[in-house]
């Protein structure tokens, strides 16, 4: 018997699903090294833990892009760096 067409379509792009899934995934913990990275330093030469300006910044770029999902996303983003507040 033949595997319908819409069958094969969605397996494959399951398969494109999981490869974006693996990429955000991958960007995620680099973003948070890097971010534990910046904090360590400023703390190191006597700065603060956080940035509100800078985290505005980036709350502000994500609730353009996407709305409230967007500024969601940007607090998840921003606490899987800098620990929660
Ligand atoms: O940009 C910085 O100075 C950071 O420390 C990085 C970062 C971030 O994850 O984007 C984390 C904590 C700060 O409050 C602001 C931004």
């Amino acid at each position: 018997m033949s595997v319908p067409a819409t069958d094969t379509r969605t397996t494959s792009l399951r398969a494109r699903i999981d490869e974006i899934d693996d990429a955000i995934l991958d960007l995620w913990r680099e973003r948070a090294a890097i971010s534990r990275e910046v904090g360590r330093a400023r703390l190191a030469d006597g700065g603060t833990r956080l940035v509100l300006s800078r985290e505005r910044e980036i709350l502000a770029r994500f609730s353009a892009a996407l709305g409230e999902d967007g500024a969601q996303l940007a607090l998840l983003l921003l606490r899987a760096g800098r620990g929660p507040l």
